[in-house]
């Protein structure tokens, strides 16, 4: 079980500021959506979060402590992490690139070992990607890329799961799958972060939600207060079409709304 806190956090680039004074809390057992606009500094925090990039000022704690240089080896073994989707041409099989994900936990030598193998094995199952396995990278398509590369930080088998955008490229069934799949590893224990564009998934599947705008949290909670009229309005300037469907929202974005507009 891990425990994500961050304090403070502030990120700056040439002057310009990419975070500025981030609070979050992120907890084992609840999947955490980071949403906002383009450019809003959701990735500089998953990378925040996830310790591949020091925060200019503030820290961030695991488990309530900071983590030494020397203490990194570690925390990869504790904390997966799923970058947003790039081009992969690498010619590289999909089972090696899944097997990839257990190297934090394999010695210098680097043997697989059986536990490792089954990890892979589970984690090619639960992505969907089984049937892809002998392919190479560079000849799937977008989709397939992202679920394969889901598959990699779920061999991980890690405390904690961050994942930057791993449903944009995915057609509407294997979003609500890789969302349900989210779900279940936060219901297991783990600590998940998702950033997320699509506001239906992230009021239905996520516990809390964090919104960002221009490097502030406009807006940190349940989904239900986070995603007012108001906060959508001056985070992404759009107004929505709201509905229930047995208990649970849905949100459509309808129609932009002009700079005049904006609260
Ligand atoms: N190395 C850099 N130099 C200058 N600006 C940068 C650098 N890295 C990020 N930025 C800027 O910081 C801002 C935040 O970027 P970030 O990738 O965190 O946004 P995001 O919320 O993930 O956006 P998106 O939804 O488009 O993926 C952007 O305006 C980006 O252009």
């Amino acid at each position: 079980m891990m425990r994500i806190t961050a304090e403070a956090v502030s990120v700056e680039i040439g002057g310009k500021p990419l975070l500025d004074g981030v609070d979050l809390e992120v907890r084992p057992g609840e999947l955490t959506g980071l949403i906002g606009p383009n450019g809003a500094g959701k990735t500089t925090l998953l990378r925040v979060l996830g310790a591949l990039r020091p925060p200019g000022s503030g820290r961030v704690l695991y488990d309530g402590k900071t983590i030494a240089r020397r203490e990194r080896p570690a925390l990869a073994r504790r904390l997966a992490y799923l970058a947003q989707g790039g081009e992969a041409h690498w010619p590289l099989r999909v089972e090696r690139l899944v097997a990839l994900g257990r190297l934090p936990h394999q010695g210098p030598l680097g043997r697989a070992s059986a536990e490792d193998q089954s990890a892979v094995e589970r984690a090619l199952q639960r992505s969907g990607v089984e049937h892809l396995r002998a392919r190479t990278l560079a000849t799937l398509s977008g989709g397939e890329r992202m679920q394969v590369l889901l598959a990699r930080a779920l061999a991980v088998e890690a405390e904690a799961l961050l994942a930057d955008e791993p449903v944009a490229a995915l057609d509407p069934h294997h979003q609500l799958r890789v969302m349900d799949l989210l779900r279940a590893e936060a219901r297991a224990g783990k600590a998940v972060v998702v950033v997320l564009h699509d506001l239906s998934l992230a009021a239905r599947f996520c516990d809390q939600l964090a919104l960002l705008h221009r490097g502030r949290l406009l807006a940190q909670g349940r989904p239900e207060s986070v995603l007012g009229d108001r906060e959508l309005a001056s985070a992404y300037g759009v107004r929505v079409l709201r509905g229930m469907e047995r208990g649970e929202p849905f949100l459509l974005p309808w129609e932009r709304l002009e700079a005049g507009e904006r609260p």
